[in-house]
């Protein structure tokens, strides 16, 4: 339903997208996140049209919106888009918001598409309320509405969740989620924030210096990170050093933390430093362990207390995130154990 080919994209000298490609199909929901600064918004205004690339292809549906040769207007695009700021007409109700879209569709058809929009989102209640007089999520549900109403094939949420508090941006990303996958539409978001992307997307985009580092499911991303980047970008962890060796056809990283086999195909080879990452659940709290780090840092969370610990006889650092029934100061010491599922190592 959307396929994005090799898009490189400049403001001036700036080139803000090189290469780009990704795709969703029908009923997937995607998401892009990255840094400030790293090309979300641009890709979204490419994808919408607002915004001409240099090179590259981008296909919704079965149109080919925009290549060498072909660049469809904003309005002819099959993609309806919510911004951050929900963008509503404070001066309209919520159904002449909802309506809004739809002007060149007859009277009678208007109605029934801006009627089962509001319904979808549970808003038929409100349809003569102004924005003023709505929640934060009940204007973004509006938002939603508007986008949906014409049926895109494509809608795309721009820092949908942002503006509103970190509660109900959870519960609305699931309840949004809920509502694209039961009418099977595709969606693509952009956001800075892991929590919201990870409850949301099928997929996600991982962007940074123009390029995108990694397309992929979550899981993958934090199990099996394409760079170094993604990485250190998603979820926690530290990279310990080691030295590569070969023995049976099997390359493996000796540490001081233990010795580890690495993955075949990866562009690593006998001899070399590599940087292994250890994961905050890779580091188990194990009382009769002879290795012993000491607290230098602790923050509960609940079931879970994530602790910095430092290895004796070493300045390094490493995050161990233990059940919270191992209840530690900062200053005192515990027995670890590495025990790592996904071996992650970079050259
Ligand atoms: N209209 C513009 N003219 C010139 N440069 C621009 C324009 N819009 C964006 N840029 C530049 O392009 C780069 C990418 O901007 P973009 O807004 O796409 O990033 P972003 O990842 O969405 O950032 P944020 O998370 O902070 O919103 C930035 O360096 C920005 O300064």
């Amino acid at each position: 339903m959307l396929d994005i080919r090799d898009l490189t994209l400049s403001y001036g000298d700036n080139t803000v997208l090189h290469n780009v490609s990704l795709s969703l199909a029908q009923g997937e929901i995607g998401c892009v996140l990255g840094p400030s600064g790293c090309g979300k918004t641009t890709l979204l205004r490419a994808i919408a049209g607002f915004k001409k690339p240099e090179s590259g292809c981008i296909t919704i549906g079965e149109q080919t919106v925009c290549d060498e040769l072909v660049n469809i207007e904003v309005a002819e695009r099959k993609v309806g888009v919510i911004f951050q700021d929900f963008a509503l007409f404070p001066h309209l109700s919520v159904e002449k918001n909802i309506a809004y879209g739809l002007q060149k569709i007859n009277k009678q058809e208007r109605k029934t598409l801006t009627d089962s929009a509001m319904a979808l989102v549970d808003l038929q209640d409100y349809a003569h309320k102004y924005p003023h007089e709505l929640s934060g999520g009940q204007q973004q549900r509006v938002a939603i509405a508007r986008a949906l109403a014409p049926k895109p094939d494509l809608l795309l949420l721009d820092e949908a969740f942002s503006s509103l508090d970190p509660e109900l941006r959870e519960r609305l990303s699931g309840e949004i989620r809920s509502l694209l996958k039961k009418q099977n539409i595709t969606a693509l978001l952009i956001t800075h924030d892991q929590t919201e992307a990870f409850a949301m997307a099928d997929k996600i985009a991982v962007l940074q210096d123009h390029v995108c580092h990694q397309w992929d499911t979550a899981y993958a991303l934090y199990h099996e990170p394409a760079t170094e980047f993604v990485a250190k970008f998603i979820g926690e962890g530290t990279f310990i050093e080691g030295t590569i060796r070969q023995e049976n056809q099997q390359l493996i990283i000796d540490t001081h933390l233990g010795s580890f086999p690495l993955e075949p195909g990866k562009p690593l080879a006998e001899g070399i430093k590599g940087k292994l990452l250890v994961r905050p659940d890779d580091l188990r709290h194990q009382d009769e362990s002879l290795l012993k780090a000491q607290v230098v840092g602790r923050s509960f969370r609940g079931a879970h207390i994530m602790y910095r610990l430092q290895l004796e006889n070493s300045n390094e650092t490493l995050l161990c995130l233990a059940p919270s029934h191992h209840d530690h100061a900062v200053g005192e010491s515990f027995g670890i154990h590495l025990e790592i599922e996904h071996v992650i190592c970079f050259a």
